[in-house]
């Protein structure tokens, strides 16, 4: 049996994780950690009274868990995965956020203690595809910009989807010139920049998360468009995580690169 804890089991991806988890064989939630929660509220969150509830990374005691599931928030998941990987439990990391270069130090950790992990932007097969698509069709289309959609309690902005997509085209997409006459009336009208790329945030209530990356050419235009309308959509990519982990040596970053 292998043990995980939950990091966020409070939170709207934690509780799916719990659930996830609550319904796989071979796995048991043996400890949770959100700052709200207690041994009193725990079975509210569907966490069996066997599980140790922790409102902060001092409290947790060593070897609770072989495995550090996380779905916190951006200013928490940095500490939260270095303390797993210190303290020896493989994480699975759907929470956005890390820098560049936080990502490449947790690697470099999970290469020195030989523990295998997985950071992932989104666990959503739609997002990996249009991820994979839009990469692909930025080497034909450099004109690219990018518009992602949350539902308003979404705290990051940009989405890590968006800015992982923009990544991926900026390492493809040929030399690109912008437009030197721009200006902007109003702050913040052509949104934000990655190298040029420029990505549009929408907070709206009755979202999930939504992506679309338009492409412009000579007289023709390319739309790829993903939507995630249901949060149990991000499970199917935990679940292989999950199954996958033992195989993994360092900390992988991408569902792409252990499907
Ligand atoms: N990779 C993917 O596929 C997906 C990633 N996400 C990402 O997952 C993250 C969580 O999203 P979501 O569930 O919607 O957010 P919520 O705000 O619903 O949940 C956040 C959870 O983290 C807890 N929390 C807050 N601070 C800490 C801390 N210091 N240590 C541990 N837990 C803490 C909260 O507890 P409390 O309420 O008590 O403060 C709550 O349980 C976001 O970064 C989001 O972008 C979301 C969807 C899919
Ligand atoms: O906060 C969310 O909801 C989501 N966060 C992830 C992100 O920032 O890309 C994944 C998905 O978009 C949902």
């Amino acid at each position: 049996m292998k043990k995980v804890l939950i990091a966020g089991a409070t939170g709207a991806m934690g509780q799916k994780a719990v659930d996830l988890v609550n319904s796989l064989e071979g796995f048991e939630i043996t400890a949770a950690l959100a700052p709200h929660l207690t041994r009193e509220n725990m079975t509210e969150y569907h966490l069996a009274s066997s599980v140790h509830p922790y409102q902060s990374l001092s409290e947790i005691e060593d070897r609770v868990a072989d495995i550090w599931i996380d779905f916190t928030l951006p200013n928490a998941v940095y500490s939260n995965v270095k303390f797993a990987i210190e303290h020896e439990m493989k994480p699975i990391v759907g929470t956005t956020g890390l820098t560049d270069e936080q990502q490449a130090e947790l690697v470099t950790l999970s290469k020195e203690k030989h523990l295998g992990g997985l950071i992932a932007a989104n666990f959503g097969m739609s997002a990996v595809l249009l991820m994979k698509f839009a990469q692909e069709a930025a080497k034909y289309f450099p004109d690219v910009e990018i518009i992602e959609m949350h539902h308003g309690d979404k705290k990051d902005a940009p989405s890590g989807t968006a800015l992982s997509t923009a990544k991926l085209i900026d390492q493809v997409r040929p030399v690109h010139e912008t437009n030197p006459t721009e200006t902007e009336s109003l702050s913040g009208a052509r949104g934000g920049d990655y190298h040029g790329i420029k990505i549009h945030a929408v907070r709206l209530p009755g979202y999930i998360a939504h992506e679309q990356v338009l492409f412009g050419g000579d007289g023709e235009a390319l739309t790829i468009r993903q939507d995630s309308f249901d949060r149990q959509s991000f499970m199917n990519g935990v679940k292989v995580a999950l199954e996958k982990i033992d195989d993994l040596s360092e900390l992988v970053i991408g569902l792409e690169n252990i499907l």
